[in-house]
């Protein structure tokens, strides 16, 4: 990268840069952001763009976002297999949330680049061994063993490319007629289908194939059904990477993450005077914080004048997770701050990292309580006259037994059975589904008293994630 312009956007010095990896090479992390920095970029501007306009419908209550996926991503686990039971799982989440509350949804994958994981411990200790701590496979191994943990640059290249192909995999899957809307029905392959989320699916897709026959029947051009928008999205943790793969896009003359559509800032790095906010501040993508329960309003401030001084919709979301007995008290001083301030922002409910607690050396998440939080955040929400905008959630489409309960009554037992993930439980698919049935019943509540109007917000296929387009007008740094 040119020196002079990665200054432009990294904005990192003398300012303080929380669970960034000591990476013992130096010498090969400086080679490996240089490639990086040269390298293609895996999103396009105007992609980027279209997801803020969404963002902005959410935000204003004319659409749902659906942001999920793995904890952390995998470069094993990036099959074709995983990473189609993700995507067909959270199309057959936001059909369900469509159909069920009238509500385009904007869909977005914690996917393709969700690598890299803050921990709250920089070392693991098993019996007489302390390690440096798994932080996700851009960083280190998650084998107990010295070699694995040694933070290697090397991985940054892995993520990078293997982010490339499970890219490539979600825009085949979005454009080439498997999220056909006439396929619903296929969605469901291929999961449990003895489970009640799994029924009532199947009976969703049937009124779905009926309906489409009558639009046939009427004469109404479906073209528009056959291909859907979808994005992608990680934590930007580690600004080694971040910043290498940021460029300016030649047309506007702004900087943009091109590794993500939208980046989030974690709860453990989101100093306001730290380098992390300093960062996203520079780039134009949209881009979300996590609040967590000691989130003050004042902080609430200083991320909405740092990040969108210019109060653009779409721009800046707050994913809330607050933990389902908190939500309730801490959530209304926020969001009546924001409403004070002319803050725009896009309100999302992250119902997973305020529930985790450990049971038999294992981390879990009680389904009821995932739900509670989602509950209260309505209902913090419906008190304020504020929007509801949407659900980011950890979930995978494989038959994982990493947390508790759901429609198939998960129990303690059954942890041991299928414990897939690297850091934390995810959803597995029934869970996902019977989440998504309930919150569409919330969602069709909160239209039903505020007025909503899905309106025009979004159009299937106004923009396809694709190859193409304004990549021409990307330029490094
Ligand atoms: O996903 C979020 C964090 O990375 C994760 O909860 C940290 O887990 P830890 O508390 O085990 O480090
Ligand atoms: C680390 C995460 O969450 P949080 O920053 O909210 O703890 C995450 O979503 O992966």
């Amino acid at each position: 990268m040119n020196p002079t312009h990665s200054h432009v956007v990294d904005g990192r010095r003398g300012l303080p840069a929380a669970q960034q990896p000591e990476w013992p090479d130096q010498n090969a992390l400086r080679r490996i952001t240089e490639e990086l920095a040269a390298a293609s970029p895996l999103v396009l501007v105007e992609e980027c763009d279209r997801l803020r306009e969404l963002l902005g419908a959410a935000a204003r209550g004319e659409a749902f976002v659906l942001q999920g996926g793995d904890c952390a991503e995998t470069f094993a686990g990036s099959t074709a297999d995983a990473v189609q039971g993700t995507l067909r799982t959270l199309l057959q989440m936001a059909l369900v949330l469509t159909h069920g509350a009238s509500v385009p949804v904007v869909k977005v994958g914690r996917m393709a680049g969700q690598f890299a994981k803050p921990r709250s411990s920089r070392t693991e200790t098993r019996g007489a061994v302390t390690l440096p701590s798994y932080f996700g496979d851009a960083v280190n191994g998650l084998e107990f063993t010295p070699e694995a943990r040694r933070p290697d640059p090397a991985r940054l290249r892995t993520a990078y490319e293997t982010s490339a192909a499970t890219l490539n995999l979600v825009r085949a899957f979005a454009r080439g007629g498997s999220a056909d809307l006439h396929r619903v029905q296929s969605w469901n392959r291929g999961f449990l289908t003895d489970t009640p989320a799994a029924a009532r699916y199947e009976r969703l897709a049937g009124e779905i194939d009926r309906t489409l026959a009558f639009m046939r029947a009427c004469g109404v051009d479906p073209r528009q059904l056959h291909t859907t928008e979808f994005f992608t999205s990680h934590e930007g943790l580690l600004l080694d990477y971040e910043v290498a793969l940021t460029r300016v896009d030649r047309e506007s003359g702004r900087a943009y993450s091109a590794g993500a559509h939208l980046l989030w800032i974690g709860e453990r790095t989101r100093d306001p005077a730290g380098a992390h906010v300093e960062f996203f501040s520079r780039i134009a993508n949209p881009v979300a914080v996590k609040l967590g329960p000691s989130t003050t309003p004042d902080e609430l401030m200083a991320y909405a004048d740092r990040l969108d001084p210019d109060r653009t919709a779409g721009r800046l979301s707050f994913v809330v997770r607050m933990g389902r007995d908190r939500i309730r008290d801490l959530l209304p001083v926020l969001v009546e701050k924001a409403a004070g301030n002319g803050v725009r922002a896009c309100w999302l409910t992250d119902p997973m990292h305020g529930n985790t607690f450990t049971v038999g050396g294992r981390k879990t998440r009680r389904f009821d309580d995932v739900l509670d939080e989602v509950r209260g955040f309505f209902e913090v929400h419906r008190a304020l006259g504020s929007r509801p905008g949407g659900l980011h959630l950890e979930l995978t489409g494989d038959d994982v037994t990493e947390c508790l309960g759901g429609g198939r009554a998960m129990g303690v037992g059954d942890l041991r059975r299928d414990y897939a993930s690297a850091c934390d439980p995810r959803l597995n698919h029934s869970q996902s589904l019977d989440l998504a049935f309930l919150v569409a019943e919330m969602l069709q509540d909160a239209g039903e008293t505020t007025g909503r109007d899905a309106g025009a917000a979004t159009g299937r296929g106004a923009a396809q994630p694709a190859s193409g387009g304004r990549d021409a007008n990307l330029r490094r740094p």
